[in-house]
């Protein structure tokens, strides 16, 4: 026992303590066993567990420690050790767990880990462990908890690694972003397995079928990868007992898993961010215990079971950015919990929910862009916890309810109705009210005098038809632009002056004689500024603020006149055929980029903005997210998601352009994706119209995303036609047929634009070829060429390495069909994504070498 105190002492000595924690481990003191975190056995008085979690300590981790022989527990967690993982641990072979999670370690796991053989826990969670996962951890049969979640693990997850571990219930693999790896599906064998964690973990491909033998899983997260294909039938059938389903943010596909409520245990259902299809099934409403609904930004479609809304527990439900139709059932009399309802961006019809305002836990509900109509029910601000409602872009009538009980409202947007009556003043009466948005109405009357007891930094009642005077206080603080389109305002700073009461105006007389005189001289100098602005104006291409209207589709909290005053030459990045592009930083910090579009057709602000609309609501991962719009006669703003790697046309006419050809498939399959989502998947067909490089952004990861598509939509066919032939090396990219004035355009004619882009991606030049002496573009060029024998090999781009020549002639084959002269001999757009996606590669596992075998079979 005297020896145990010595190798603690030891231990102690090479740790540094700066809080003292481990004061009363001192060589004078009667027994070690009552020290700080030392837990001894009845029996024998001998050390069987040291915890030290969470005590500020750092230092070394001495291996004296491992001459306790029967040191079955060692917990050194949420400390701050900083040092290689310590191989000498691996003499603690008695260790039944070990706990290093939370601290500072680094470098590679050992494979002297094996020496552990009777481990059943093991958490090296957050720490910075980097390399592969060693095989050699697949030994540690007894295993029953595996957290290697939150490092820098990378590589291939071997399948061998899981094929003994059969014990294991815990197995949190998350967090490590450069894992490169197919989920194994000896996973699937796991039959213990109660929580499976493996969200951003660098997985790819489909989830194995073997899953379904995870018949005790509670917890399940594989979000944040890009797992692709479908949900395995008969997955909920098997995961009884599954209590959390995180699938989110993946590229999955398919339909929602009908099956997952039958174990009734799913409390959490997460499926966002992923290309799911399809309606919602009538069975959810046996997840009798759901609480969070996530299924937002996918593609599902069809009305949304009533049921739904009335599941006992479910308090946050998102279903945002979907292909959702068909009415709200009402939820009166409905026992409900919602805290937060998102169904924006969806094509609902019908009335607000009655009701909406008896669910007294309700925080947060959105409902923007949508097709609701009718008067708002008239408690639907009755909510007491109401802090966010979102109502905008949709056709609503009626007047704003009076605001009574909801006295945490902080959002207020009814935008772009058609609500008629006066604004409520008991909007004044609400303590944290702070944004305030109820442009484009027809509301009218004064704005009440009460709204200047709130601290707004948001108040936009313009194009209504307000009058009277505006009050002070809000006329200062805030962009002129909100208070716009109401002719019948008044107040200092707008167009119209207050009249000055007639009272007033006889005592005042002499004053107004010397007020007219100054004045003369003032509008003489204004009307001399004025003429100077506007010169300045004009020769700067800058529009008036007041004629401009927009719509946003995501809150990018910044006023037509801030985005105007962005639009200065050192911010443009590109002109194209329909205007300039400039980026442009928005109050928040985040990157947009801004594209004018000039509209010579003028068409009117709701047409447009219909078609844009229809426009923003194509989402899909290999398109340019398109973010709103700012609107004045004769020109339209499109904000887009700025994407700082620039266009593939960039990247192909920079000198040395040398993406291999991994890289090359990947932009060119993502964007015959995006092409397939706008010709096929969306639910109104969209057609591209000027596929070309230069409309192929390139996102993170080079994950490609295509812009610029449908806009012969939002400005018309004459002006469209005319911006595109005045972009001369967008002929490259048109099919022969594009001429002719008889031909309407066809999906047949974005696949001969596609076409010509792969053949950049094959040759590593841009598709206008100056060659001799005569312009030849890269489709007549690659013809003339293949024409020749052994021609095709000669026009892939030599900077690629020989051995991706069989699979660039395949594209190349691929290319030469898109581009046939017959649109009917042009594959379809499914068939080039097959094609492609067939050729993508399949990562082997490296071999195993000797570095991961176990150490003594090196
Ligand atoms: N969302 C964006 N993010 C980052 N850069 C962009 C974005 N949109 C455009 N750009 C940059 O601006 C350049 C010009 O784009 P633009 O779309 O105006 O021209 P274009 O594609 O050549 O012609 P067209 O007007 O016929 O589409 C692009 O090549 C790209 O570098």
């Amino acid at each position: 026992s005297s020896s145990e105190s010595d190798l603690l002492l030891t231990f102690k000595s090479s740790i540094d303590d700066p809080t003292s924690a481990l004061s009363n481990w001192s060589p004078n003191s009667t027994t070690h066993c009552d020290w700080t975190g030392i837990t001894c056995s009845n029996a024998t008085s001998l050390v069987t567990s040291v915890d030290l979690h969470n005590l500020n300590l750092s230092g070394d981790i001495s291996p004296s420690i491992c001459r306790l022989p029967h040191l079955s527990h060692l917990n050194l967690a949420n400390n701050f050790f900083n040092q290689l993982i310590p191989l000498q641990l691996s003499q603690c072979t008695a260790l039944v767990t070990l706990n290093l999670s939370n601290n500072l370690l680094w470098g590679t796991l050992p494979d002297q880990i094996v020496l552990l053989s009777d481990l059943t826990a093991l958490d090296l969670s957050r720490n910075r462990i980097a390399g592969q996962i060693p095989l050699s951890l697949g030994s540690l049969a007894s295993l029953q908890v595996l957290n290697l979640g939150s490092n820098l693990f990378s590589g291939f997850l071997h399948p061998p690694l899981f094929r003994n571990l059969t014990q294991l219930v815990l197995l949190d693999l998350s967090q490590n972003p450069s894992l490169a790896s197919e989920l194994p599906q000896e996973i699937g064998s796991l039959s213990k397995l109660r929580s499976l964690l493996l969200q951003r973990s660098g997985l790819y491909g489909p989830i194995p079928r073997s899953f379904l033998g995870l018949r005790e899983l509670k917890v399940l997260d594989l979000s944040q990868n890009n797992l692709s294909g479908k949900i395995p039938l008969g997955f909920g059938l098997a995961s009884l007992k599954l209590a959390t389903l995180d699938l989110s943010q993946n590229m999955l596909s398919g339909s929602f898993p009908t099956d997952v409520c039958y174990g009734k245990s799913l409390i959490e259902l997460s499926l966002h961010d992923n290309s799911f299809t399809g309606p919602i099934p009538n069975i959810i409403e046996k997840c009798s215990r759901l609480e969070r609904f996530q299924v937002q930004d996918n593609s599902f479609a069809g009305a949304l079971p009533s049921g739904l809304w009335s599941l006992p527990g479910l308090k946050l439900f998102r279903a945002e950015n979907n292909q959702f139709s068909g009415e709200l059932p009402d939820l009166v009399g409905v026992s409900s919990r919602l805290e937060q309802v998102q169904i924006d961006n969806n094509s609902f019809t019908g009335r607000i929910p009655r009701g909406l305002g008896l669910v007294h836990t309700m925080y947060r509900f959105s409902a923007s862009l949508n097709g609701f109509s009718g008067n708002l029910p008239e408690n639907i601000f009755d909510s007491p916890v109401l802090s966010i409602i979102n109502l905008s872009h949709n056709s609503l009538t009626g007047s704003i309810p009076e605001f009574s009980t909801c006295r945490k409202l902080v959002s207020l947007s009814l935008a772009d109705n058609s609500f008629t009556g006066n604004i409520p003043p008991s909007l004044g009466h609400l303590p944290v009210l702070t944004y305030i948005d109820i442009s484009d109405n027809s509301l009218s009357g004064k704005i009440p005098s009460e709204l200047q007891n709130l601290k707004l930094a948001l108040f936009n009642v313009s194009f209504n038809q307000l009058s009277g005077s505006v009050p002070p206080p809000l006329v200062s603080g805030l962009p002129a632009s909100f208070l716009q389109g109401n002719p019948g305002l008044c107040g200092p700073g707008l167009p119209n002056p207050c009249n000055v009461p007639p009272g007033k105006r006889r005592s005042n007389t002499n004053r107004l004689i010397w007020a007219l005189i100054v004045m003369s001289i003032a509008v003489g100098f204004m009307v001399l500024t004025a003429g100077l602005y506007v010169v300045y104006r004009l020769s700067r291409n800058k529009s008036n603020p007041c004629t401009w209207k927009s719509v946003f589709f995501y809150p990018l909290r910044i006023t037509e006149e801030e985005l105007l005053m962005a639009l200065v030459e050192k911010n443009a990045i590109g002109e194209g055929a329909f205007g300039k592009v400039h980026v442009v930083q928005l109050p928040g910090g985040e990157f947009v980029a801004v594209k004018r579009l000039l509209n010579s057709s003028n068409l009117s602000f709701r047409k447009v903005k219909s078609e844009i609309k229809i426009l923003a609501k194509a989402r899909h991962r290999n398109l340019t997210k398109l973010l709103g719009f700012c609107y004045s006669k004769g020109t339209i703003l499109l904000i887009f998601e700025y994407l700082r790697k620039g266009s593939l046309g960039d990247a192909l006419r920079r000198p040395g352009f040398s993406f291999e050809w991994s890289l090359r498939l990947k932009l060119a399959i993502g964007s015959a994706q995006g092409l397939l989502y706008l010709h096929k998947d969306y639910v109104s067909q969209i057609l591209h119209r000027n596929m070309k490089s230069n409309n192929i952004l390139i996102g993170d990861d080079f994950e490609p995303k295509i812009s610029d598509f449908g806009f012969d939509r939002v400005i018309g066919e004459t002006s469209y036609k005319s911006s595109v032939a005045s972009e001369l090396g967008s002929y490259c990219y048109m099919p022969p047929e594009y001429g002719c004035s008889s031909k309407k355009p066809t999906e047949e004619m974005d696949v001969y634009s596609f076409g010509v882009v792969l053949l950049e991606l094959i040759t590593g030049r841009p598709a206008e070829q100056p060659e001799a002496r005569e312009t030849l573009d890269v489709v007549k060029l690659v013809r003339r060429k293949v024409n020749m024998t052994n021609g095709a090999p000669q026009i892939l781009d030599p900077k690629i390495s020989g051995t991706a020549q069989r699979d660039m002639l395949e594209v190349l084959e691929l290319a030469l069909r898109c581009t046939a002269i017959l649109p009917e001999k042009r594959p379809s757009i499914i068939e080039v994504v097959r094609s492609l996606q067939s050729l993508e590669p399949i990562i082997y596992p490296p071999m195993c070498s000797g570095e991961l075998l176990p150490s003594g079979q090196q």
